[in-house]
């Protein structure tokens, strides 16, 4: 018998999904009526070189408005994307029970994930795996071919993600926010994951492959593959992203926004399953370390300041509380306030 590799998602989530449908195979989709597709705001890298004035303001530009960008000539070259593409196909394929079980490729335990322990209901349902992996600096070389690949692709990235947020960091009231480096002194490479993540065929319509959220870091740069899924928050409503296997997509997250006043949005996204194609994407997460406090030096805050460590355990409390992640609006400055803002 051939050993199972998908988690085995019917039989764990067998209360909420019966509660709400029945797992039949659902027809091939119809085009969704209501639903637009965009491409992303598109920025060649390459003309930092020749016209760096205009290629930086556009990538401010996009970050206001958009919150989500696509680079290409991004330096991150498309055989060490494949070849990462492969690893990450590999690494799934393995039996359940080994992926589980952990300390593969040397991983921590407990790196590998699998749905939503905390969902009372499909909403809250992410039908994917993933492997959350930090970034550390290995003491000894590693032998393990597949890690230096996702070792090599972590640090090509990493450095792209340093040099966009400079650019970023660079645009706030026409001049230097960060002169004092905080961006690179406090996100350390050890302080950076990477996550490989695999949306398996869904047989249940409307399931999200990730629930709705907004990203916990300062930046994130994701690569998808040609199969599409994923979806942002646009004017209101759900807007499906054009897959381009050649960019790396980049959105601000909420650390970001906070620290950037508002000049920058961390906006909204979700990945809807599908019914008959696997996907991959990888992540990589801009994070700092635990301790980093998060304030705006402009005055005044948007936000009050709160330390890293502060936002995740009031995410980790939110979810317990009512289900999903409140984010930002929990740090609301009091002088900023209004009876809005609460949930
Ligand atoms: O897989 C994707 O397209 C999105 C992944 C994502 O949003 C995340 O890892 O935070
Ligand atoms: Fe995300």
């Amino acid at each position: 018998m051939i050993a199972d590799t998908n988690p085995p998602f019917l039989r764990a989530y067998k209360a909420i999904i019966h509660e709400h449908t029945s797992p039949l195979p659902p027809p091939p989709p119809p085009p969704p009526a209501n639903e637009a597709s965009v491409d992303l705001p598109l920025i060649d890298l390459g003309r930092l070189i020749f016209d760096p004035v205009v290629c930086k303001a556009e990538i401010r530009t996009a970050a206001a408005e958009w919150g989500f960008f696509q680079v290409v000539n991004h330096g991150v070259p498309l055989e060490l994307l494949e070849c990462l593409r492969r690893v990450q196909a590999n690494l799934f394929r393995l039996p359940f029970a080994e992926k589980e079980k952990g300390r593969l490729l040397d991983f921590a335990v407990g790196c590998y994930k699998w749905g939503t322990p905390t969902a009372t209901s499909l909403a809250q349902l992410s039908w994917s795996e993933a492997y959350h992996i930090p970034l550390v600096s290995p003491q000894v070389p590693t032998k393990l071919k597949a890690r230096r690949v996702i070792d090599e692709y972590a640090m090509r990235v990493a450095q792209l993600a340093y040099q966009l947020v400079g650019i970023l960091a660079e645009g706030f009231e026409g001049g230097n926010f960060d002169n004092n480096n905080y961006i690179e002194e406090n996100c350390r490479p050890s302080s950076c994951y990477l996550r490989l993540n695999r949306y398996p065929p869904c047989p249940i319509r409307g399931v999200h492959g990730l629930v709705p959220h907004t990203d916990s870091d300062f930046l994130t740069l994701l690569h998808q593959d040609q199969v599409g899924g994923l979806q942002l928050m646009k004017g209101g409503r759900w807007i499906t992203v054009n897959p381009n296997y050649n960019a790396l997509i980049v959105n601000i997250g909420d650390l970001f926004q906070a620290w950037s006043n508002n000049a920058y949005k961390s906006v909204e996204h979700r990945v809807m399953a599908n019914p008959h194609t696997e996907r991959f994407s990888t992540a990589f997460q801009l994070c700092p370390s635990y301790g980093t406090i998060i304030q705006s030096p402009e005055s005044p805050s948007l936000y009050r300041s709160f330390t890293f460590m502060e936002y995740k355990l009031q995410i980790q409390e939110d979810v317990k509380t009512f289900g999903r992640k409140i984010g930002l609006q929990r740090f609301i400055s009091s002088t900023s306030a209004n009876d809005t803002t609460q949930p």
